[in-house]
């Protein structure tokens, strides 16, 4: 790691948690670092790190007239995405791990990683991690511990979660049990050899141990690979968790709404990678007297409180936003939060005077740029200037419209639920679902075309049971069984309604049929309005859609046949659609709830087949 002065304060702040201090010890035995460094999370750790990886190359430091204490980092071009078919669920039997996620024996797994891991660090610094996902304060708090031997991911981890020193004290204090994530970009460095910008390795292992909770990532340096918080715990891990808890670990944001008559709403949306999340948890109403505050735009974890009701907490500190389409014109909220600096942005375009762009920024294109692999960029070239995945980091205090609430660790009540996907046809703008069981089988069925946020083809249309199909530690029909035994703990009436929604179905001529973004305050208008029992629903076999004149369109610019084409029940459509979750289901084997083969079954009777 060349002669930065990161190496001159390594090896300090050991801990008096006996579990912690052994497996440090055996990590650094097996991957052979030259300097250990417990983080402890503070400000000029953040400058000395980052400044190190401006010396190395692995960050540009930004103009800070645009973006103060912000960086530019670009990858390696094979390492930009989740890897979702080099990750793996190993639980004792295969059964557990399900069949939409990879299996390899537990023990078989422990032999690979462990000649992947050996000497993987040598060369490199190795930094020790506390981090807990949700308050410090929480009643049981998750903590994890990431041992890494990338910078960036340190620099990138402080952002995103709750980091350092007061974490590890806590977990000293209490003794308390750890999830321990082990990640190596896998490359280790021989004496003198110099690093490159990116390290990684063309192999690359996601490796979950469910019962032992425990996280090995090798090989990638990027997002969801490398920052062990985020998918890997707070989703893979912490599913299983609440599976055993009694809880949910869910890919969804937590939005809250305050109406004209001064009522407040938390909304939860689930939705695919790059399908809108981080969008709608920013959203800025175009509706006049409707205010939205956010709470969290990736992660929820749900559960329900002593009344009966679902409360959530987002287990997050930052937003790993997609850059691509986050504009002034789109996401203002987003664009203002990024605008404070504290930022790491990967894979964008640089702009010439020291800031970066990427597409759907700004209206107007930038006459020149350096794309994301370093190379001259005009409007006239053939490649997008920054990678469709590229994304900004961010700490969510930035965010101005983020609500107090964020901080309270017994969380918001949650009073209604969406599904959503990215579907060119056949699924509505909105549908609310006939009652909480038929809402699961929504979820159950939902669909999406595929995205740059995973490596692999994009625009494939593939379900994606509640958003979470790459991210249920164990067996997908357990996890559906588990969210319908878990409401028997609800006060029903307080059950929140369930709706399916699609900001991306198309008109003939291509075009989006929904102009989206702040324009879905209008959906999020109808659905609080159904919940009031004051907005009148049409019934079709799928569900409740907006009936004609329901839906507030005051001041907006859409075509009857536009909005026709965006609400539609099509019958033909359906009848793919409905052939489509047939095969789904028929996937799940045994271990699909009957209730939800019952869902089905009246879902088919309802169109007469
Ligand atoms: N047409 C349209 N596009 C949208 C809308 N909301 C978001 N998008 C675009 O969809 C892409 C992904 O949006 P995000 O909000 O970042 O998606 P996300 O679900 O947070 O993605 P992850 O962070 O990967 O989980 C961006 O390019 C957005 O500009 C919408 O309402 N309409
Ligand atoms: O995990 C990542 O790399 C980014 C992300 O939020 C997602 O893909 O949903
Ligand atoms: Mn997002």
């Amino acid at each position: 790691m060349g002669h930065a002065p990161v190496q001159e304060i390594v090896e300090q702040a050991m801990t008096t948690h006996k579990g912690l201090a052994a497996w440090v010890g055996e990590v650094a035995a097996l991957t052979l670092p030259d300097h250990i460094r417990w983080v402890d999370g503070s400000v000029e750790e953040q400058a000395l790190l980052t400044d190190h990886l401006v010396a190395e190359g692995t960050l540009t430091r930004l103009n800070p007239e645009l973006f103060p204490n912000s960086f530019a980092a670009f990858s390696d071009p094979k390492d930009v995405a989740r890897v979702e078919g080099r990750t793996f669920i190993c639980s004792e039997n295969e059964r557990d791990a399900g069949f939409t996620n990879n299996w390899m024996d537990p023990a078989a797994m422990k032999d690979i990683l462990n000649e992947k891991f050996a000497g993987s660090m040598r060369g490199r610094t190795m930094f020790v991690i506390p981090f807990v996902m949700g308050p410090l304060d929480a009643e049981d708090p998750k903590f994890g511990v990431e041992i890494t031997d990338s910078a960036y991911v340190v620099a990138s981890m402080r952002i995103m979660a709750n980091i350092g020193t007061d974490v590890l004290r806590k977990m000293e204090d209490t003794n308390a049990f750890f999830v321990p994530a082990l990640h190596s970009v896998g490359a280790p460095l021989a004496p003198g050899e110099a690093d490159v910008a990116w390290p990684c390795n063309e192999e690359k292992w996601i490796v979950h141990f469910p019962e032992e909770r425990s996280i090995f990532s090798f090989g990638s340096g990027y997002g969801g690979n490398a920052l062990l918080g985020k998918k890997c715990f707070a989703l893979r891990i912490a599913s299983v968790m609440a599976r055993d808890e009694g809880w949910l670990a869910e890919h969804m944001l937590i939005l809250k709404l305050t109406s004209p008559a001064d009522k407040t709403y938390h909304v939860a949306a689930a939705f695919p990678s790059a399908c809108g999340k981080t969008n709608l948890a920013l959203l800025e109403p175009t509706l006049p007297g409707w205010k939205a505050e956010t709470l969290g735009d990736d992660i929820n974890w749900m559960r329900f409180g002593k009344e009966g009701e679902l409360r959530a907490v987002n287990p997050e500190a930052g937003l790993f936003g997609v850059a691509p389409g986050t504009g002034w014109h789109t996401n203002p909220n987003a664009m203002a939060a990024i605008s404070k600096g504290n930022s790491i942005f990967t894979n964008v375009a640089l702009t010439d005077d020291g800031g970066v762009w990427w597409e759907g920024m700004t209206k107007e294109v930038p006459t020149h740029l350096t794309d994301w692999q370093g190379n001259d960029w005009t409007p006239e070239s053939d490649r997008p200037a920054a990678h469709p995945n590229s994304r900004f980091c961010t700490p969510i205090d930035q965010v101005d419209m983020l609500s107090k609430d964020y901080f309270n660790p017994e969380g918001v009540e949650i009073n209604a639920i969406l599904f959503g996907g990215r579907r060119k046809t056949t699924i509505p703008l909105v549908t609310q679902a006939r009652d909480w069981t038929h809402g699961i089988f929504m979820g159950s069925t939902l669909s999406s075309e595929t995205t740059a946020a995973a490596t692999g083809a994009v625009g494939v249309v593939r379900r994606d049971p509640m958003a979470m199909l790459p991210f249920i530690g164990y067996d997908a029909g357990d996890y559906l069984k588990h969210w319908i035994d878990l409401s028997a703990k609800a006060d029903q009436a307080r059950l929140p309604k369930i709706f399916l929604v699609n900001w991306f179905r198309r008109t003939a001529d291509g075009g989006f049929a929904w102009p989206g973004f702040g324009e879905n305050t209008r959906v999020l208008k109808w659905v609080v309005d159904r919940i009031e029992g004051t907005a009148e629903a049409v019934e079709t076999p799928i569900g409740f859609v907006p009936a004609v004149g329901s839906l507030d369109l005051t001041g907006l610019d859409v075509s009857p046949a536009d909005l026709a084409d965006a609400l539609r029940v099509e019958p033909s459509e359906w009848e793919s659609e409905l052939a489509g979750i047939q095969e789904w289901y028929a996937r799940f084997g045994d271990s699909l709830p009957e209730q939800l083969a019952e869902e089905l079954k009246d879902l088919k009777a309802r169109f007469g087949a």
